[in-house]
């Protein structure tokens, strides 16, 4: 299984995500923003977190608009997965992959701790190594994780499943506690908390593994 870690100018957790996908069992390529074209073979598109271009204009917003955002929306469109993690999941709203937009936190200041998360569907190769219902923990770092949408389509999210993650304790004012959300054909995730920092015994919790392992574990056997 190839996966490409996008490196933005301002990406601070690009290498933590290849160590995470790395240690899944995945073959890992750094692409730099301004190339054009993912490697051949790519399997999954993942998108780190961090301040691309200073978060100027509104996180991910300049990111969104790189070279290699093209090359993404195309294996996307081919039914590719990506994978957006906090500034990443704002570069993908921002490119129009996934729904709603991420709003300064209620809070207004930056939040940094470790948060409690509901896994709302094992339904997704990202999920499929949780069950529903389970409590995991991730760590939490950002300025802008307040998850906005309308009604009609936070309905939309949650009436087809497409609600990945809530937060046990809402930490940013979220719609409806939202933390992470699918796209449609379930191969796009983003989520504001960062599973890359919960890997390993030394991060203090480990409940990041089941996420790439089954997602390393469902493109390998694709
Ligand atoms: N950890 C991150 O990716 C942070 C994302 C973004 N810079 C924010 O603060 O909202």
């Amino acid at each position: 299984m190839r996966a490409a870690v996008l490196v933005f100018p301002g990406s601070n957790c690009d290498r933590d995500l290849a160590v995470a996908l790395r240690a899944a069992g995945a073959r890992v390529d750094m692409v730099w923003h301004k190339d054009t074209a993912l490697p051949e073979g790519t399997d999954l598109v993942a998108v780190p977190g961090g301040f691309s271009y200073g978060d100027y204009l509104r996180c991910g917003a300049i990111a969104a608009q790189s070279p290699i955002c093209r090359a993404v929306a195309a294996h996307a469109e081919r039914g590719g997965h990506v994978l957006g993690i906090c500034n990443g999941f704002q570069v993908l709203t921002e490119m129009r992959l996934l729904p709603g937009v991420l709003m300064r936190n209620a809070g207004i200041t930056f939040v940094c701790r470790t948060e409690r998360l509901i896994v709302r569907t094992a339904e997704s190769d990202f999920t499929a190594g949780y069950s529903e219902g389970q409590e995991v923990v991730f760590p939490i770092a950002h300025h802008d994780g307040n998850y906005t949408a309308s009604e009609d389509e936070l309905d939309r999210l949650e009436g087809e499943g497409r609600v990945a993650f809530t937060y046990a304790e809402n930490p940013n004012g979220s719609a409806r506690d939202i933390a992470g959300v699918l796209s449609e054909n379930r191969r796009v995730l983003g989520l504001m908390p960062h599973p890359e920092r919960a890997v390993d015994p030394a991060h203090g919790g480990t409940d990041g593994q089941a996420l790439f392992r089954s997602l390393v574990g469902a493109l390998a056997a694709a």
